[in-house]
């Protein structure tokens, strides 16, 4: 048995998380953590993985926690930068038999939307990123749209594609959205939307519209389920699922 401890335990992700590890045969919820709790229940009750679901405030806190009492962390919190991901790397040089995952995005489907995107990326003029979410989303724009740009930017770099065409010289402040390694990132905030995007790609005569859609937050457990079975065999730092599920 895995024994797992949940952070934001209470909040719309954690909770779904906390359903599935009760319901995954391989696994026991022994710590369900949220604000007001103490992280020392991660130590006394034996978590061997925790899940982090809490925002990007502070899940670097939490992580220092897991990493100093030797806990492996399945991250899906966003907010991570190089400034970031650099001091967990120091962390980790301390605690060499911790695993620390972060991703993204859980959700099968980002990920290979996030991979189609980068493929179709060097054949086209223009690429730009389009992101939906609830209006009770912390950040903008969303971490997935933040890889996908920053993929989409290094697989045009390698193939050595021009600069996208753009003859905007006026207009309203943010009108062209966000600069992501030279991707336009756009964030719509809308109630009853979960979380989606679409990458419009267009060359000459022709445009690809690449679309993923979470209708539930269910659509990011079983990616999470996979993190905390196989993060005990990935010490150090490991970025995206992707690298999980052996796709690179
Ligand atoms: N990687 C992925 O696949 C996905 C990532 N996310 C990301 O996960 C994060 C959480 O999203 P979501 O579940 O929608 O947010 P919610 O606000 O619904 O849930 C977060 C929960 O964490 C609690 N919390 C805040 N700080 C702490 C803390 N220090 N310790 C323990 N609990 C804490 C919050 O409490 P309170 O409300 O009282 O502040 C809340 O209950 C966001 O960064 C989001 O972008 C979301 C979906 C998928
Ligand atoms: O806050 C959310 O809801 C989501 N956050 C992640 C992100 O910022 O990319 C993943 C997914 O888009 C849902």
């Amino acid at each position: 048995m895995i024994t797992v401890g949940v952070l934001g335990a209470r909040g719309r992700v954690g909770s779904e998380v906390c359903r599935g590890v009760e319901a995954a045969a391989d696994m026991e919820l022994v710590a369900a953590v949220d604000v007001g709790d103490d992280l020392d229940s991660l130590v006394t009750s034996g978590a061997r993985a925790v899940v982090d679901f809490t925002h990007p405030d502070a899940v670097m806190d939490n992580l220092e926690f897991c990493i100093d009492h030797g806990i492996h962390a399945v991250v899906g919190t966003t907010g991570f930068d190089d400034a970031r991901l650099d001091t967990l790397r120091r962390w980790l040089a301390d605690a060499p038999s911790v695993g620390v995952l972060i991703a993204p995005n859980f959700s099968i489907g980002a990920i290979l939307m996030m991979r189609f995107a980068a493929a179709a990326a060097p054949y086209y003029e223009s690429v730009e990123v389009v992101e939906l979410h609830h209006p009770t989303k912390a950040d903008a724009p969303s971490g997935t749209a933040r890889r996908t740009a920053e993929l989409i930017a290094a697989a045009r770099r390698e193939a050595g594609v021009d600069a996208m065409p753009d003859a905007t010289s006026t207009g309203l402040d943010g009108a062209r959205g966000a600069d992501v390694d030279g991707v336009r990132v756009h964030s719509v905030r809308v109630r009853g939307l979960v979380a989606h995007q679409e990458v419009l790609l267009g060359g000459p005569g022709e445009t690809l519209t690449i679309r993923h859609d979470s209708l539930d937050r269910a659509s990011f457990v079983p990616g999470v389920l996979t993190g905390v079975r196989e993060i005990a065999a990935r010490p150090g730092l490991t970025v995206g699922l992707e690298h999980v599920l052996g796709f690179i």
